[in-house]
């Protein structure tokens, strides 16, 4: 009957037998239907007041039969049900007796609902072969506000700390989770836990208990389909309330009274908000309230248990106690369901908490990948400008023999870092090209080379190479009349001018760095920058060179653009006197015989012209008066 417990909080009542034969007792009738009528004795003339309550014990009744209507709702447990059952009454009234049994559980004689409940779930448990279930039982005490194990073997030291979970209940992950096989191992622990929990004498009681006690009884029961359930039982043996200046309560038993009564308070806010259906219910108030939450504002099975003392003295305890179980029989729970779960929802449950960890996996992982890549770069960047010395601004004309450390004959010693650059970043019809040692020409910084594979045919000059740059300057060897020679070219402008060439290899070197250290997307677009930079101021150059001497000897042609060196030969539009001029000058520069005119005449400027043989000689313009040796 009261597994169908839907609603309410349930409440029985139990009237104590009279300890004092003198005392006259303030309980006028008891009836079947539960109901109670009281009054103060002391005082004939009060009112007397009824009570309704789902049932009625009176003082002869015995443990067992309170047991036998707490049975069905405690049994529910095994099916996937949570149940609480809760003891309160003043101080005295026979709660411990109740729960734990006469002697407060210490002997093993007329034992409390505590025990009679987990050996009766020990019976059920044996009794269903279909289902294999595991108990585990905890028990802590709230002492003067404090969580304490009572399996623990040092209780005072032991704190624990009330977590709330992920459903918003609270719950105790410390506590000590004690497995039990049999009724033996829970009369051994709730010895145990007697023995810890706190109690001392009062005027009103010899034993009296000064903390909250709370038995939790954990049931996981997994059947042969693969069907699981869980639940939990809270058995409450609640403090009694009590008046100090009748339980003569001083010094340490006056501050657990002061405890108590305060945390008691708290319980008669959380029901009366809970009765009157308030939006804001104050669990967070205690302690008590706080582990109680869901047993008596959730979806538990929830039974309380009041007890009242009958004597006359008590009356004004009794009345409030009364009061107190009345309201909370006025609280309406949500429905009961079990805590069950078949095995195919199981099984989904199961797979899509995989698919979670898994999913939360691969996020980490590519985070973790992002931020990596993130530190690299930084580091990258940091590390570049110490990777590239600071660059002069002047181009000097010196021997390369002057280099300090180089081995003639041999190549560089580090040809430092080798990088693929990927001339995107300059013209679009540039390609890769690979890096190799730079003729041992030690420059600040980097070297950059033009080699044959540079553009997409062959110029022509293996040795062509051109080092350069305003910011990579190199040394050259001229010739005795180089200088002239070279004031007269007008590549002293070189000097001065940036130069770029848009055959920039490609190649970038650095010396003494590590070969294989490569620089990121980052350096190489500076270089591309540096390197276009470089071979339009050559072209510029080479430009005015050119048009400048034709411009003397065709004083009518067009205006020559300086930075678009038109030497081919095949040209359309280019005069025979222009391009006999241009062809002597460049001879007279580079010492070279005429480009041939089956020469490729596609380049890396696009394809438009033959600029890739015009760069061919401007570099071994460059490369001559580099590598030639001053006359001793
Ligand atoms: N139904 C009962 N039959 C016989 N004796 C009882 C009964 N209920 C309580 N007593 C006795 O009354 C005394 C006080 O009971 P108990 O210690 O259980 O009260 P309590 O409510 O737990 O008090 P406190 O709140 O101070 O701990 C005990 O000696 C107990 O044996």
């Amino acid at each position: 009957m009261l597994q169908e417990v839907r609603g309410n909080i349930r409440v029985f009542c139990r009237i104590r037998p009279l300890m004092n034969s003198k005392s006259i007792s303030s309980i006028e009738h008891v009836g079947n239907d539960g109901s109670i009528m009281v009054c103060d004795p002391y005082k004939p003339q009060t009112t007397r007041k009824i009570f309704q309550f789902n049932q009625i014990f009176g003082p002869t009744t015995t443990q067992d039969e309170i047991y036998r209507e707490t049975q069905s709702l405690i049994r529910s447990v095994m099916d996937g049900y949570n149940v609480c059952i809760l003891a309160y009454g003043q101080t005295g009234s026979g709660k411990t007796h109740t729960m734990c049994g006469p002697s407060g559980g210490l002997s093993s004689n007329d034992l409390g609902i505590n025990y009679m409940a987990l050996n009766d779930l020990f019976t059920i448990s044996t009794s269903r072969e279909d289902v294999k279930y595991d108990i585990r039982v905890q028990m802590v005490e709230i002492y003067n506000e404090q969580v304490r194990d009572l399996l623990s073997e040092d209780t005072s030291s032991t704190k624990l700390d009330i977590r709330s979970s992920s459903n918003g209940l609270f719950n105790l992950p410390d506590a000590k989770m004690c497995p039990v096989q049999s009724p033996s191992d829970v009369m051994t622990l709730m010895l145990l836990g007697e023995k810890h929990r706190a109690s001392g004498p009062t005027a009103m009681n010899n034993r009296s208990s000064r903390s909250h006690s709370i038995l939790t009884v954990h049931v996981n029961g997994k059947d042969i389909s693969g069907n699981v359930s869980c639940s939990c039982l809270h058995l409450v043996d609640l403090a009694g309330s009590e008046r100090v200046d009748r339980s003569e309560a001083t010094g340490d038993r006056l501050k657990e009274a002061q405890h108590i009564n305060k945390s008691l308070s708290c319980l008669g806010d959380v029901i009366t908000a809970l009765a009157q259906k308030n939006s804001h219910i104050p669990y967070r108030n205690s302690k008590l309230t706080q582990l109680l939450q869901s047993s008596l504002g959730g979806n538990a099975k929830t039974l309380m248990l009041a007890h009242i003392s009958p004597e006359g003295e008590s009356y004004v305890e009794t009345l409030s106690t009364l009061k107190f179980a009345q309201r909370a029989s006025t609280v309406e729970l949500g429905t009961a369901h079990a805590n069950k779960e078949s095995n195919d929802i199981r099984e989904l449950k199961e797979q899509v908490e995989t698919l979670k960890k898994a999913l939360a996996t691969k996020e980490f992982e590519r985070s973790s990948l992002k931020l990596k890549e993130n530190t690299v770069t930084s580091e990258r960047t940091k590390q570049l400008p110490q990777r590239t010395p600071p660059r002069p601004r002047r181009l000097s004309l010196e021997t390369t023999s002057s280099e300090k450390g180089s081995i003639p004959g041999k190549p560089p010693k580090s040809p430092v870092s080798a990088m693929t650059f990927n001339r995107d970043h300059g013209t679009a019809r540039d390609k890769e090209c690979r890096i190799d040692g730079f003729n041992r020409t030690k420059i600040h910084g980097s070297v950059i080379q033009m080699s044959p594979t540079l553009s997409e045919e062959p110029v022509g000059h293996e040795n062509e190479k051109i080092v350069t740059t305003d910011d990579m300057v190199t040394s050259y060897q001229l010739p005795p009349d180089g200088y002239s020679q070279y004031k007269q070219s007008g590549l002293d402008t070189l000097q001065r001018t940036p130069c770029r060439s848009r055959y920039m290899g490609v190649q970038v070197s650095q010396t003494e760095e590590p070969s294989d250290a490569k620089l990121d997307k980052t350096t190489t677009s500076s270089v591309a920058k540096r390197g276009s930079h470089l071979r339009r101021s050559i072209q510029s150059s080479i430009g005015k060179l050119i048009h400048g001497s034709e411009r003397r000897n065709t004083p009518h042609s067009a205006q020559a653009t300086p930075a678009k060196i038109t030497t081919n030969a095949n040209n359309d539009g280019a005069s025979p006197i222009t391009t006999n001029a241009r062809l002597r000058r460049r001879q007279s520069l580079t010492g070279l015989p005429p480009p041939s005119t089956t020469m490729s005449r596609r380049s890396s400027l696009g394809g438009k012209s033959d600029s890739s043989v015009q760069n061919s000689q401007i570099i071994a313009c460059a490369a001559s008066a580099r590598n030639y040796k001053p006359l001793p």
